[in-house]
């Protein structure tokens, strides 16, 4: 008893064709009887779901179930009729023994016997061929009725819910697509297993007591209780887990591999996440839904029976027929005279014969993979999962609404939002965000590692619910809006996407919309375009099948292996399996190449769906070497409306801050102060400008600047080029009048203009150039450059009417870096579909314009952004502007940049889409010197300064003398 009860469990060990197994045997009386009860009490409870289940089998095709059952059954009443075939002959055996002959009657019978069970194999191949007929056909009803409604709930769950573990354990696994392992079938096919065998058993109890019974009534009630007893325990008995293999099949047909690779993206959790967020899910339903009514009867290239079939009673004819003449021979015996002594001894041969058949049998219920319980466990899951409810809520709005949603793309508002990731982590992943993202700006969401960028991203696409606080879309809060149609408004581009084991044109195309799909356009140049955007391309046409080739292709078998019946596979069937359907091989594929892959599909989306409105883009490059990082930059720049936030810069914080304290005091100079750094004292152009000191031919601008360069020296000598005279120092405030302000300023000036060298680099990569490409255009050490920065102060409006700030124009810089000092909104610039979008402060955040100077020299590759800035209501709003410039000695139009083609295709295919002119051609200015052109439209602007400092070029710019009004010349193009 000890030993017993000792930890060490009984193992026993058996091998199984190839495999070596250990199982566990019930250790006492005690505990298999508990366990007996215990399993009686779970398997009433289970009923229920059982007793569904078998009629939703039966409703998804009641004829070939019904046919079904017959099939199943037919093996247990041969049993039955076989053993009364035994019983008869072998009561004529004695017969003849003893009388040295047989009723003639009953030779007839014999022979009608002897000839019926000749037919016998007939009947079996038959009912075989109709058992496996009918399980295809219910496998196909059942498949096409519930493997779409499964995968439909499957992908209705969000992340939230999929990832719980209460509903993972129900959530039918990937593996479950081969129809054996399907919960469904497995419970049908582990019933009909046990069914069959308690059928078999039953019927032979039956027939052996009736035939004991027409003997005696001892034998009949001994034999009625010893076969129930066995039947009883034979249910419940706790199986050892050993069981074998039915048959196995393979198939070559094309869509069952599709129709696997789909169940797998359906069902593996490691694809969610993607299909969710980028609105694959319509196409792979669909697809799916397709594929398994195409696939519909499946017809198997090859099919492979091996031994030990799960009704193996009739290999016992073998035995048998070799058994009878023994028994006959043993009967002949001349001492065995008398016709009692006959009957006891073909009774008692019976017996023998009777329970060994029946001992078989009990013995392949024990051996049957799934003992009772847990086939009707089974069945229990299935249900299970059909009564799963996410947390997951969402509203009846469609993205975009018609009364809030701006074409320029989503105004978006966090506002105090929490979001948990896991009651594990003690630190939420967001922790009280707020943020405004303005329609059709460009963000950079910039933060450590784990600060919850990614997070945010979650929450934003839906897949996740956010703990507290609101996020709202265009002012309606997010989860008002059908999460489908939100995200199919979007491209995000997560760091955790997948790509999908279907073909590469499947993955490129799977997150548009079907109608999206249908279009014309979507025939192989939209498919070249994505791919070259995503830096795909290269990659797709080394590939023998192009854009045909399955990426990790899911290959499966449809093997039944050691689920029910006796046997296993033996290794020259694994062996033929294998040689004769190889598994697809995947093709390798580097995480490089797959990243790409994704950025291709993000612009075949972006190119595709007309209404995305929201570009998310989240660290899309780290697998990537420069190359691809910068094409796949500068492909998302084309969707940009041409400015763009920095963040995240060189420029120290503080210095920005100082900056931002100290600007605006300058206008708080008695005016007299600020008169006396008045531009017109300044030979380089530097210095105060008072509130509408300058006119716009079309518009007024209400705005005081105070202008100023760097520490430049002014070379310029007597008969040098006047253009020289641009450089020079600044007019500074008297230091006591200010304290701090030059050297904050200037400090805040050397920072830009360093910010400004690294950041065209930049450009010059996204543009696909070498890093250096652009330095033509400048000078080795930047001498010959005057980069200008001024402090702008736009005066607020006392009536509370926006009035006009600075009117529509484009910077004649190469680019404007600008700092937004007050909280205003009131700077607007215009997206390449002509609609204005107001570009909010941020805070360390620069916005950049691309400028004149730039258009030029990428020959509007890079169109310069036009923008303009309302008068605020109420507080003034105060600016800084730097803006870069080229060398003096440049002439722009000398320079054509060696952009590569995709870049120019871009550009040619935008020029398409706006209706613009794509020759681009020089004006002769742009043969000049850029110091000369600087210069001139210096002049036209200031006639003060020209009068009193370039004298010699006054009568050519003003042939008519001063203008009466202060003229700064300000034009659309000028800076
Ligand atoms: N699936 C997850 N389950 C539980 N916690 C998570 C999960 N993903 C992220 N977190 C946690 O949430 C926090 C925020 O993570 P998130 O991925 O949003 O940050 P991130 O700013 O995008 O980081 P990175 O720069 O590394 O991409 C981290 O503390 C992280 O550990
Ligand atoms: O003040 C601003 O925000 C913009 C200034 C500007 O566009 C300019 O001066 O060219
Ligand atoms: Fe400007």
């Amino acid at each position: 008893m000890s030993r017993l009860s000792s930890s060490t469990p009984d193992i026993k060990r058996a091998q199984k064709g190839i495999f070596e197994i250990a199982f566990e045997r019930p250790r006492s009386l005690r505990a298999f009887f508990q366990n007996f009860k215990s399993n009686l009490q779970l398997t009433w409870s289970r009923l229920r779901d059982a007793v569904r289940l078998v009629k939703d089998l039966c409703l998804v095709s009641p004829v070939a179930f019904c046919l079904y059952v017959v099939a199943v059954l037919w093996p247990s009443v041969l049993s039955a009729l076989y053993l009364c075939l035994a019983a008869f002959l072998l009561q004529a055996g004695a017969e003849f023994v003893v009388q040295s002959q047989i009723a003639d009657a009953k030779i007839e019978t014999i022979k009608e016997l002897c000839a019926a069970s000749l037919l016998c194999p007939f009947a079996n191949a038959f009912f075989e061929q109709l058992r496996y007929q009918c399980s295809r056909r219910i496998k196909h009803g059942f498949r096409e009725h519930f493997y779409p409604i499964l995968a439909r709930r499957t992908l209705a769950f969000d992340l939230d819910t999929a990832i719980a573990p209460d509903v993972q354990a129900v959530l039918p696994q990937p593996w479950a697509f081969e129809m054996d392992n399907s919960i469904g079938w497995e419970f049908l096919c582990g019933l009909t297993c046990i069914v069959q065998n308690l059928v078999t058993a039953a019927l032979q109890i039956f027939v052996i007591s009736a035939i004991l019974a027409s003997r005696n009534l001892i034998h009949f009630t001994l034999g009625i209780l010893g076969c129930t007893a066995l039947l009883t325990t034979m249910i419940f008995i706790p199986t050892n887990g050993l069981g074998g293999v039915g048959y196995s099949f393979w198939t070559h047909h094309p869509s069952y591999y599709h129709l696997a690779a789909l169940h797998e993206i359906i069902f593996d959790t490691k694809y969610r996440e993607t299909l969710l967020k980028d609105g694959s899910i319509n196409f792979v339903l669909h697809e799916y839904e397709r594929c398994t009514r195409e696939l519909g009867f499946l017809s198997f290239d090859a099919e492979m029976l091996t031994y030990g079939l799960p009704v193996a009673w009739y290999w016992q004819i073998l035995q048998v027929l070799v058994e009878t003449p023994l028994i006959g021979f043993f009967l002949t015996n001349p001492s065995n005279k008398g016709i009692s002594s006959a009957t006891w001894l073909t009774t008692g041969l019976f017996v023998q014969f009777a329970t060994r058949q029946l001992g078989q049998n009990v013995k392949k219920v024990r051996q049957s993979q799934k003992p009772l319980l847990e086939v009707l466990a089974l069945a229990e899951t299935f249900y299970k999962f059909f009564a799963i409810h996410g947390s997951f809520s969402e509203g009846g709005r469609s993205y975009p609404d018609e009364t809030h949603s701006l074409p320029s793309g989503m105004r978006i508002s966090f506002r105090h939002v929490n979001f948990h990731r896991s009651s594990l982590s003690a630190r939420p992943a967001v922790k009280d965000v707020s943020f405004d993202i303005a329609p059709g700006s460009f963000v950079l969401l910039v933060g450590e590692n784990g600060s919850g960028k990614t997070s945010l991203l979650h929450l934003l696409s839906r897949l996740f619910t956010s703990s507290a606080g609101d996020i709202s879309i265009d002012g309606i809060p997010i989860q008002d809006f059908e999460a489908q149609s939100l995200r199919e408004s979007m491209v995000t581009l997560l760091q955790s996407e997948e790509v999908y084991p279907l073909s590469i044109r499947e993955n490129l195309s799977m997150s548009l919309t079907e109608s999206d799909r249908a279009q014309d356009r979507l025939k192989a140049q939209s498919f070249d375009i994505a791919s070259k955007s995503g830096g795909s391309n290269h990659f797709i046409e080394n590939l023998v099948g192009k854009y045909e080739t399955v990426l990790n292709p899911v290959g499966r078998f449809n093997t039944s292996s050691d689920v029910f019946g006796n046997g296993v596979v033996s290794p020259v069937v694994l062996e033929e399996m294998y040689r004769n359907a190889p598994r697809a091989s995947s093709i390798p594929i580097s995480n490089g190449e797959k990243q790409r892959l994704i950025a291709s599909r993000a612009f075949m989306k972006l190119n595709n769906h007309p209404d995305v409105r929201l570009l998310v883009v989240d660290e899309p490059t780290t697998s990537l070497d420069a190359r691809a990082e910068r094409d796949i930059f500068a492909g998302f720049r084309e969707h940009s409306s041409g400015f763009l936030y920095l963040s995240n810069h060189p420029v120290p914080g503080q210095v920005i801050a100082q900056v931002k304290a100290i600007a605006p005091k300058f206008f708080e100079l008695p005016q007299s102060a600020k008169d006396e750094l008045d531009m017109k004292n300044s030979m380089h152009f530097h210095g105060y400008l008072k509130v509408s000191g300058e006119t716009l031919s079309n518009d007024a601008s209400v705005r005081e600047q105070f202008n100023f360069g760097g520490a430049r020296v002014c070379s310029w000598k007597e008969g040098e080029p006047e253009y020289l005279k641009l450089h020079g120092e600044a007019l500074w405030p008297q230091e006591e009048a200010l304290p701090g302000f030059r050297d904050t300023m200037l400090t805040y000036y050397n920072h830009v203009e360093d910010l400004s060298y690294k950041f065209t680099r930049l450009v010059s990569e996204a543009l696909g150039l070498s890093a250096d490409a652009l330095d033509v255009f400048f000078d080795k050490d930047h001498g010959n450059l005057q980069p200008r920065c001024k402090i702008l102060r736009y005066p607020g409006t006392p009536d509370g009417k926006p009035g006009s700030g600075i009117a529509a124009h484009v910077d004649g810089s190469f680019l404007t870096y600008l700092l937004q000092a007050t909280d205003h909104r009131t700077l607007e610039v215009k997206n390449l579909s002509g609609e204005w979008i107001p570009v909010p402060p941020k805070e360390n955040t620069f916005v950049i314009n691309l400028g004149k100077t730039l258009e030029k020299a990428t020959r509007r590759v890079l169109p310069a952004t036009p923008h303009r800035v309302l008068s605020p209501i109420g507080e003034p709003r105060f600016s800084v502007a730097f803006f870069s410039s080229i060398g003096h000695e440049i002439r722009v139009a000398e320079h054509n940049l060696p952009f590569p083609q995709e870049v120019l295709d871009m550009k040619l295919a935008r020029d398409k889409k706006l209706g613009v002119d794509s020759n681009f051609s020089f004006s002769e200015r742009d043969m000049e010197l850029a110091g000369e052109v600087v210069l001139a439209r210096k002049l036209r602007s200031h006639a003060d300064v020209t009068e009193r400092f370039y004298p010699a070029l006054f009568s050519k710019f003003y042939p008519e003398g001063r203008p009466a009004k202060p003229n700064t010349g300000r034009n659309l193009l000028s800076k």
